[in-house]
């Protein structure tokens, strides 16, 4: 077969350029990406030999080698890993398949809009793989020979536009070997003290053995220790090395906030070496809940993508866990139900909650921001692991109407009012537009503290929870938020001002139900209103507003419930249209009542962030209220 010429896709020229040309400071990071693939791709070849041990049968141990060639001007580094056959060169080395990359190009978009630049550094913040040897070299060639095949590939790139596929009689036996043609002011990666401290910094930690063949010597000298560092004891373990690790497995590039290192002998042998990121991943959010932890099976790794090792709330975590009582050769539906790993799950759950609990409590300041970043993913486990429930519930943190930061319930319980005999909570998109709700003026009025929540999953687990601290969670946006019997800081004499309802009430509370029936389940007086005229509540054992809202937005649900509609007695407004159905003795009142009467429903609608089911008519209505009261 002649040799292919193919492009690159858009999005991986673009990448190119910005690499090619970048004047980055430290860009002796290409040599801890390639020796990172290379490192994978060995331990996929190991796993890969679990089930096919011909793949591996009379070889060479597993290895990584670095060659400088100072007078061919190239750096070549090679690996006996798992190689690459024609389609994985075009599809591995031509798109972007990598996460890191992909963030890379969304941070860049994100750069463009807020200051024009700053892809510079986000070469160092995200890593761009593979294609990270562009920013030394002007010309790439990458020969590999997947396992097990007969016919090896080349793949080659100046970096501007496309590369080249062709057939290959010179590639290794198995493995990939790329070599970097140095740009002439890049020259000082053949210096073979200069990789050698490139190696020490960066990947050290890596499990295969990485030899250096320097130029008039015989035998190659490995650079690095080359043993799994989480079997290493912790005291010979310095930071950057863990550092470097968490990158290095999590394909990620801040810095971990935690680091969670254990080694369990007994009844299960297991380590551990587990990271809560600072940064959330970027598919945090996604529905599939992915969890990424790696489990290894006495040093071999197995898989990445394993639902049954953590519980999907915990899907923050990085990192791997190595366990020694498992067969090297368990298949995939084994390890789903395999009782060695639902134990393992469960002690390491209550590992990291043990961690995030002492966290909590020994740097409160810390924990919030973990929080702030997390919170909405570990509160998942409040419905979904009863057993952690009251953990759970511990560790959780909340905003709430009491100041700006994060409280916990134990706090908010501590400052109940005398009488109180609930939580309360309303549930919304955003913590400020929940601050506006006109729900909260009562519970504001009485000085009670309402939580303030606005992560999708807030509906979901309090439903389920009920109850905390021997309290029940009460909406405020619902019938039965009684706040009669919470002491409160009116004077008696207020508070006997505040019951007497203006002359006509009864009458206009009678008409608004008569004109609004089919619209609302019911119009009450309300307790929770101070200075808004009207809202709308859910009925006792109705669906959550906010809830329903969410659930049609998913088209999980079609049905609107009818609302009860809450007004002000002390509210001008109301006061006027009392009096108005007073004098006009019922009945009588008038279009005008009824009119205002769909307009305080309307009004009431939009405060809820309902859609109005006829905005024309409320644009119209509102237009003629005005009028009148201009003329
Ligand atoms: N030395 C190698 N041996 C085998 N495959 C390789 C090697 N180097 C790269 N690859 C393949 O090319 C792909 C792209 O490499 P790149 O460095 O861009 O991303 P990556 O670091 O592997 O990221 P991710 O693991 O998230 O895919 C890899 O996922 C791998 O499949």
């Amino acid at each position: 077969m002649s040799e292919e010429k193919l492009a690159f896709q858009a999005e991986v020229s673009r990448l190119l350029e910005i690499v090619a040309g970048a004047l980055y400071s430290n860009k002796e990071i290409f040599l801890r990406e390639l020796i990172s693939n290379a490192s994978d791709a060995c331990d996929r070849l190991r796993y890969a030999a679990l089930t096919q041990p011909e793949l591996t049968a009379g070889s060479d141990p597993l290895a990584i080698e670095i060659h400088p060639d100072s007078a061919a001007g190239s750096l070549k580094i090679s690996d006996n890993g798992i190689g690459m056959n024609h389609d994985d060169l075009v599809a591995n080395l031509g798109t972007i398949a990598r996460s890191g990359t992909a963030a890379f190009m969304a941070g860049l978009e994100q750069a463009k809009k807020e200051n024009g630049q700053g892809a510079v550094n986000l070469i160092g913040q995200f890593g761009v793989g593979f294609y990270s040897s562009f920013m030394v070299a002007d010309r790439v060639v990458v020969e590999s020979r997947k396992a097990g095949d007969a016919q090896g590939w080349r793949w080659e790139s100046d970096g501007k536009g496309g590369f080249t596929v062709a057939e290959s009689d010179v590639s290794p036996e198995r493995g990939t070997t790329i070599t970097l043609h140095l740009k002439d002011e890049e020259k000082e990666y053949l210096d073979p003290l200069r990789l050698e401290r490139i190696v020490r910094a960066y990947s050290d930690h890596i499990a295969v053995p990485i030899h250096l063949r320097e130029p008039g010597k015989e035998e190659p000298r490995q650079l690095n220790s080359a043993s799994a560092l989480w079997t290493r004891p912790k005291s010979e373990i310095t930071d950057d090395q863990y550092r470097e690790f968490y990158h290095h497995t999590a394909h990620a590039f801040d810095d971990p906030w935690m680091k969670l290192h254990f080694q369990v002998e007994g009844l299960l042998s297991y380590a551990g070496l587990l990271f809560i990121p600072s940064q959330p991943p970027m598919d945090l959010f996604h529905p599939e809940r992915r969890q990424h932890v790696k489990l290894y099976v006495k040093r071999v790794f197995i898989t990445d993508d394993n639902e049954a090792l953590l519980p999907p709330y915990l899907r923050f975590l990085r990192g791997i866990i190595d366990c020694e009582d498992l067969p090297l050769n368990i298949s995939r539906e084994m390890l789903q139900h395999s009782p060695v790993l639902s134990k393992i799950r469960g002690s390491v759950t209550k590992r990291v909650l043990d961690a995030l609990e002492e966290k909590a409590e020994k740097e409160p300041d810390s924990y919030s921001s973990f929080w702030e970043t997390f919170g909405g993913v570990l509160k998942e486990g409040l419905y979904e692991d009863h057993a952690n429930r009251e953990r759970l519930l511990n560790l959780a943190r909340f905003r709430s109407t009491q100041g700006d930061g994060w409280t916990s319930l134990a706090e908010v319980k501590a400052r109940m009012k005398e009488g109180q005999k609930a939580f309360y909570f309303i549930t919304g998109d955003s913590v400020e537009t929940l601050r506006q709700s006109p729900q909260l003026e009562g519970f504001a009025a009485k000085d009670v503290e309402v939580l303030l929540m606005a992560d999708p999953v807030d509906e979901f687990w309090v439903t389920a929870v009920g109850e905390v601290l021997g309290l029940p969670l009460k909406s405020v946006t619902r019938g039965g938020a009684d706040l009669s019997g919470i002491a409160g800081e009116e004077k008696e004499n207020e508070a006997d001002e505040k019951s007497a309802t203006p002359e006509g009430f009864d009458a206009l509370l009678a008409f608004l139900k008569l004109t609004l029936k089919d619209a609302v389940k019911d119009v009450r007086a309300s307790e929770r209103l101070e200075s808004s005229a009207v809202c709308l509540v859910a009925d006792e054992g109705d669906m959550d507003m906010h809830l329903e809202r969410l659930l049609r937005q998913h088209k999980q649900l079609d049905q609107v419930s009818k609302r009860i509609l809450e007004i002000n007695a002390k509210h001008p407004v109301i006061e006027r249209l009392a009096a108005r159905v007073a004098s006009d003795s019922g009945e009588g009142a008038g279009a005008a009542v009824e009119e205002a009467a769909w307009l305080l429903l309307d009004q009431a609608r939009i405060l809820e962030g309902e859609s109005l089911p006829d905005p024309a008519k409320f644009a119209r209505r509102l237009s003629d209220a005005l009028a009148r009261g201009l003329a």
